[in-house]
């Protein structure tokens, strides 16, 4: 671990790491990459993490996205060493924080080794700039953080183009800051100087950047189409779900795949098609997609349409819950809202409660930062998370609530997983049987 203070005297990060398309097309400019690069650490990089819940937000919840964004921090490669939480009604216009959590955070990163501050929001370009001018370390918002660990896993040309794409939008309105680190240099001299004009060429070769992506996304995108028309004759499946719920763990097993499945968020950014054919039942595609996430963008969203496209073409989505994760149920709501958003919530799903046999009833998520966090302002109102019932209650809850067909399975203990093998054969057969009618003969011993 470093012990030197991270960034501090660096060049600023603003959303590539070495691993970025960005940094690796030679077409992108020199002097752009040279700001928006920051070095990547050998050591590992400390990060310090801010949240500003809104006051109805019960502190289990609080502690809950906490969690969630140091994973995405450990799996961005960082690791997170201290929490400050804050309760207002909206985070501070200015600075995120009010001034008082602000001088807290600032005796912290000063004393402490503190590479970046993480906020569990995005930043306005005015926030980013003055909480990086007066903490005078890195600061990463929650779609930078997002960004990176995309950047990290694409590895199409598509997926790559799409990170990229998102990239540049998200630095585009930020440029500004870019320069601030010129302003010692510049001394008395006043707003308008060389800094401003430099500033202007910048946006206009990231707007070209932009359409430029737009373009290649395009064209990639019509490839698809085609390549997606030989598959009309063909139902086809996509698993979708909350990140590391146990998607490609799922595909390997049904799809005889090998598709990269880790204890990592976003461990998958790519869209993996396979042919599936389950004993003698009608053959169909599967598709393993990037999962969801609680507060993406919505920019980010739209990027990366190309991926969505397999979600909104499928006839039929599996939806995977990992339910030992104790907000299993939250998570359900933020892939359906996704689900909307991106036009694919009328699709036929099975949903797929994974994990089972990592589920602990009675197990209250209780806030960890509570002990040891002397700066939390509002240790008085904790409200107990009700406790889980046992797996035997929820299955028989969720069977009787749910229209859509449900299963209870381990993926990686391969338990139940013929019960889901059956259900997937008999919705495949329903579907085929209306679609293709003619051949329904065919395969009427399966479609009940
Ligand atoms: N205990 C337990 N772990 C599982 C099970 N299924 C998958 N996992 C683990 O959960 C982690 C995530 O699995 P993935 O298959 O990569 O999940 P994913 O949904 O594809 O994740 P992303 O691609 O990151 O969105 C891995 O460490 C798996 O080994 C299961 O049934 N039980
Ligand atoms: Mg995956």
């Amino acid at each position: 671990m470093t012990k030197s203070n991270g960034n501090r005297s660096g060049t600023r990060h603003v959303g590539a790491t070495d691993s970025t398309p960005a940094r690796r097309d030679a077409k992108t400019p020199k002097h752009l990459l040279k700001v928006k690069t920051h070095a990547t650490a050998k050591e590992v990089e400390t990060a310090v993490l801010v949240s500003v819940p809104p006051r109805r937000q019960t502190d289990a919840q609080t502690t809950e996205y906490l969690d969630e964004l140091a994973f995405l921090i450990e799996t961005a490669g960082a690791e997170a060493t201290k929490r400050f939480v804050q309760k207002l009604e909206k985070p501070d216009i200015r600075t995120y924080v009010g001034e008082g959590k602000l001088a807290e955070i600032k005796a912290w990163t000063q004393h402490e080794n503190t590479s970046m501050v993480v906020f569990d929001d995005d930043l306005s370009p005015s926030q980013l700039r003055n909480l990086e001018a007066e903490l005078k370390v890195k600061i990463v918002d929650r779609s930078l953080l997002i960004l990176d660990i995309f950047a990290l896993r694409a590895k199409s040309a598509t997926s790559r183009t799409q990170v990229e794409l998102a990239q540049y939008q998200y630095l585009l309105p930020r440029l500004t800051g870019l320069w601030t680190h010129l302003d010692k240099q510049r001394g008395g001299v006043g707003m308008k100087g060389p800094g401003e004009t430099e500033i202007e060429t910048d946006r206009r070769i990231v707007r070209d950047r932009i359409a430029f992506l737009k373009e290649k996304l395009e064209d990639l995108d019509k490839q698809a189409v085609t390549q997606r028309k030989t598959r009309t004759q063909t139902i086809r499946v996509a698993l979708v779900g909350y990140t590391n719920v146990g998607k490609s763990t799922i595909m390997n097993l049904l799809g005889k795949a090998e598709v990269f499945a880790e204890n990592k968020l976003f461990a998958t950014v790519d869209a993996t098609t396979r042919k599936v054919v389950l004993d003698n039942h009608v053959p169909f595609l599967l598709s393993d997609t990037v999962g969801f996430i609680r507060k993406l963008p919505t920019r980010l969203i739209e990027s990366f349409k190309s991926t969505l496209d397999e979600i909104r073409e499928a006839d039929l989505l599996i939806h995977v819950v990992d339910i030992s994760h104790p907000a299993f149920e939250e998570h359900i709501e933020v892939v359906n809202e996704t689900l909307r958003e991106i036009g694919a919530a009328d699709k036929p799903a099975l949903l797929v409660f994974n994990k089972i046999d990592q589920y602990k009833p009675e197990e209250n998520p209780a806030p960890n930062f509570a002990d040891d966090d002397p700066d939390q302002e509002f240790p008085t109102d904790f409200e107990e998370a009700a406790p889980r019932p046992p797996l035997e209650q929820l299955q028989e809850t969720y069977m009787a609530r749910l229209h859509d067909p449900v299963v209870f399975i381990s993926a990686q203990n391969k338990e139940n997983i013929e019960a889901l093998r059956e259900l997937l054969a008999r919705r495949v057969g329903e579907l085929a049987a209306q679609r293709f009618p003619h051949f329904a003969a065919g395969y009427s011993e399966y479609a009940d």
